[in-house]
């Protein structure tokens, strides 16, 4: 059986990859991060020559919403950094054959907000909240791109999702992305019978969100058959939502009822963030899971471990 060696494996992406069924297919290596640190250069290049993998998915780093973005810049840019370079110099080394690198929806310019395409990538500013981080994942996306273009033979691609939500994403509402965020707000009020619950910024802003366990489905068949892939391809569904419409739908599902006021001094980031999908519909790939159930899901997940 062939080897995948998944990174982050015990973060959002990697546990609903781990748990998706065509993972059955591979044998996999997800070591904790208390088992093999990806900033220990040493280590990362030991453990793959130890182990050999047939193939990488590359879901470790470090990942919050804006709040933590905000409160740690220099840990986002230099951790990721670190993490990037170590993890994908050591598997050029290894002559590993097949890498999915994981990029996200922050690498694009900020003034552009819809149509992102790929090729948009490094022609204007990007978004001050987040400029570390995505410098970051900017680094990776080029070094493996550089890596294929040094050698053709190595099929090694980078999926830049949107934002995603899912069973085991963080809901502590210092780290969390928006919609844990909304999930672990409204099931307070729920319980304490508030009538209000806060929004960060006027809600106008807007963000597309893909169910985690949609991307593992991606990410194992971009791992099982990568030539098929572009070098560099977005991910998501193709649509957005504002942020007061994520508030109503959530409340919809978790059962409360109440009014939503405005806080205008909280962070919010960039207007809008919708990726193009063209080259998804091309390799001809759509998420399945709807917004509602996908909230569901979370939600149930959230009161099994984290409420
Ligand atoms: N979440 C999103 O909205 C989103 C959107 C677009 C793209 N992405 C990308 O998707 C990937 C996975 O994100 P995620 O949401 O699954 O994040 P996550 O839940 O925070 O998982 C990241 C994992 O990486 C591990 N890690 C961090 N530093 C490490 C180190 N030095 N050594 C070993 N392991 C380390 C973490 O371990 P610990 O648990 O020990 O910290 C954690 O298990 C990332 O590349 C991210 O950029 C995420
Ligand atoms: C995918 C990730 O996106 C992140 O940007 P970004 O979409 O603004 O990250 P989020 O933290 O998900 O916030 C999305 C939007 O939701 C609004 N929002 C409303 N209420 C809340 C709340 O209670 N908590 C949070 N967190 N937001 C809230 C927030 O103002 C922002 O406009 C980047 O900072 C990361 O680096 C990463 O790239």
């Amino acid at each position: 059986m062939a080897r995948l060696f998944i990174t982050g494996g015990h973060g959002m992406v990697g546990r609903n990859l781990r748990a998706h069924p065509g993972i059955a297919a591979w044998q996999v290596l997800a070591p904790a991060r208390s088992e093999l640190d990806l900033c220990d250069d040493r280590a990362v290049r030991d453990y793959l020559a130890r182990h050999r993998p047939d193939a990488v998915v590359h879901a470790a780093g470090l990942v919050g919403g804006i709040q933590a973005n905000l409160a740690q810049p220099v840990r986002f840019l230099a951790e990721n950094a670190r993490i990037g370079l170590t993890l994908i110099e050591a598997c050029r080394e290894a002559g590993v054959p097949v890498l999915i690198n994981l990029g996200s929806i922050c690498v694009y310019p900020r003034d552009l907000g819809r149509g992102l395409s790929e090729d948009h990538i490094l022609t204007g500013r990007l978004e001050p909240s987040n400029e570390g981080y995505a410098l970051a994942k900017i680094m990776a996306m080029r070094l493996v791109e550089y890596a294929r273009r040094e050698d053709p033979a190595l099929l090694w691609r980078t999926l830049i999702p949107c934002n995603l939500y899912g069973p085991h994403d963080k809901f502590d509402p210092a780290r969390s992305h928006l919609i844990p965020a909304i999930i672990h707000k409204l099931h307070r009020a729920k319980l304490a019978g508030a009538d209000t619950v806060e929004i960060w910024g006027d809600g106008q802003a807007r963000r597309e969100f893909m169910f985690a366990p949609d991307l593992a489905g991606a990410i194992l068949r971009a791992a099982a058959d990568p030539a098929s892939l572009p070098p560099l391809m977005n991910i998501g569904p193709g649509h957005d939502h504002s942020i007061d419409e994520y508030y109503r739908i959530a409340a919809e599902v978790i059962g409360w009822r109440g009014r939503f006021i405005h806080d205008p001094a909280k962070p919010v980031g960039m207007r809008q963030k919708l990726l193009d999908i063209s080259r998804q519909r091309e390799w001809g790939w759509a998420p399945t899971t709807g917004l509602r159930d996908g909230l569901a899901a979370t939600y149930a997940h959230y009161r099994e471990v984290a409420a």
